[in-house]
């Protein structure tokens, strides 16, 4: 069988071996398949002048090549593929200033790709073997084309129909597809999370998926919110039971009438401390009581400086919800957080006690987790209310228990009067390095070292995972506690 071909010089016909003719016949295949794709104005016949034909024995190749697609081309009709001065413009590319600078890098990446063989492929160039362009497969994959495309070409999205070198059908299968848009990275948000994140307040909220069913296991009935979403049945305390200092613009430590006083003296309890750097952190003392904060008011003279005013200036660092594995989604931060630094309310629909009784026995029979908040510190003679995170809540909302936790939960008041409605506000038990879990204990109360082994541990409770070793192998004392 002899193929017919076209050749344009007399330099190109010095060298008669056999598989240098296929690599022309090859390159000139490109060349007419090139001008197919791009339409030129110009007929390759008019650029014939210098043109011979000449015969190769299919026979004299070598049997690698006596493959069907070569068989094919060698049939009728034959076709004279001849673009002379164009000696070959993918390997020109770097005079090429007409192509955008884009376009240009990654022709060159892909050129160099070529001409620069990598040592570890078994059929590398040599002088029994010489170089093939076009369908080696050291160069030009044939085989297992999708998996060694990935190391030997450039992404698909450089790669333009028009200025590749070799014919469509032997390349990779799905080349010339439009990047599919169901494609999207493993850890990349859905538009529809990143806009739930965007309504937060303050530094960023981040999320990071560990795959893409991640994505779909992130709660969908979920919304994040900046305050508390009062219910039917729960009332703000009327504002005249509310009350103010009268310091000045800058509070004063030793006399601010907002501050709780020692019990049996008139020593005011001073909840925070200015470091060096001026972040305002709870004093140690502080986080070794169990107070409630009095903040400034509304209704106190002082600047929204105040000292007396962290809880109210709001989260200053930075948040990632995150992918636990066996505790379902966390949170922690990239910033560094140092001992007693505030970090973020915890927030959601606030509703009654019999509300949220209703809602934990269908979350319990569902088998679903618990995101109930019992304000429950101070005493009062009235029903307390409850703080739901399922459906409306803060990125403390994904807290999880921890027997050995890194955080604590402090109830905050900034409107003195109302002892039913308050904040539930997380600070830092310790420095905490950034990308640390933050977890704090769902039962502080709770003296679970009584379970001396875990035989003891009620089977029907929710099992601690914390891994600690003082873990006490269950979340809630009883099988589910109605509201933490
Ligand atoms: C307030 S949510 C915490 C966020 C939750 N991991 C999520 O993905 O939404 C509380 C629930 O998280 C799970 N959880 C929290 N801490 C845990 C722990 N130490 N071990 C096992 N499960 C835990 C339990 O299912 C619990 O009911």
């Amino acid at each position: 069988m002899f193929i017919d071909l076209t050749l344009d010089s007399d330099e190109e016909l010095q060298d008669e071996n056999p598989e240098q003719l296929l690599s022309l016949f090859t390159k000139q295949k490109s060349k007419k398949r090139k001008s197919e794709l791009t339409s030129e104005t110009s007929s390759p016949k008019s650029v014939l002048n210098n043109s011979r034909h000449i015969d190769i024995n299919s026979e004299s190749l070598p049997s690698k090549h006596n493959n069907t697609d070569l068989a094919i081309k060698t049939e009728a009709p034959k076709f004279d593929v001849v673009l002379p001065q164009l000696v070959d413009d993918v390997f020109s590319i770097d005079s090429d200033s007409s192509l955008p600078r884009k376009k240009r890098a990654s022709l060159l990446s892909w050129n160099r790709t070529r001409q620069e063989p990598k040592p570890t492929y078994s059929h590398s160039p040599t002088q029994e073997n010489p170089q093939l362009l076009g369908l080696s497969d050291v160069y030009y994959p044939v085989d297992n084309a999708d998996t060694r495309a990935v190391a030997t070409y450039p992404s698909r999205k450089h790669v333009s129909s028009d200025l590749l070198p070799l014919s469509l059908t032997s390349m990779p299968d799905g080349l010339f597809c439009k990047k599919s848009q169901s494609h999207r990275p493993k850890d990349e948000v859905p538009e529809r999370l990143q806009g739930k994140l965007l309504k937060i307040k303050g530094p960023q909220v981040t999320l990071t998926l560990s795959s893409e069913e991640n994505a779909t296991s992130f709660p969908d009935n979920f919304d994040f919110i900046n305050a508390y979403v009062l219910r039917r049945g729960v009332e703000k305390a009327d504002a005249s039971f509310d009350a103010g200092c009268d310091c000045g613009i800058v509070c004063d430590m030793k006399s601010c009438t907002c501050l709780s006083l020692e019990e049996g003296s008139d020593d005011p309890i001073i909840p925070y401390e200015i470091r060096s750097d001026r972040t305002y952190v709870l004093s140690n003392d502080f986080l070794k009581r169990t107070a409630m904060i009095f903040e400034c008011t509304a209704l106190c003279a002082c600047s929204r400086h105040c000292w007396n005013r962290v809880v109210e200036r709001g989260r200053t660092i930075a948040l990632n919800i995150f992918d636990t594995g066996i505790r379902g989604f966390g949170l922690r931060s990239p910033n560094y957080i140092k001992a007693g630094q505030f970090i973020d309310l915890y927030l959601g629909e606030v509703i009654t006690k019999a509300s949220a009784d209703r809602r934990e026995a269908i979350a319990e029979a569902q088998k679903r987790p618990s995101y109930l908040f019992s304000l429950d510190f101070l005493p009062s003679d009235r029903p307390i209310y409850v703080v739901d995170g399922q459906k409306f809540g803060s990125p403390t909302r994904f807290m999880n228990h921890s027997c050995n936790p890194n955080c604590r939960m402090i109830p905050v008041s900034r409107h003195h009067g109302d002892q039913r409605l308050y904040e539930l506000a997380f600070f830092a038990l310790r420095d905490i390095p950034p990308m640390t879990e933050l977890t704090f204990d769902y039962n502080p109360g709770w003296d679970g070292k009584k379970k001396k082994n875990r035989n003891q541990i009620d089977p029907n409770a929710v099992k601690c995972l914390c891994g600690e070793p003082n873990c006490r192998g269950q979340l809630w004392p009883t099988q589910r506690k109605r509201a933490r």
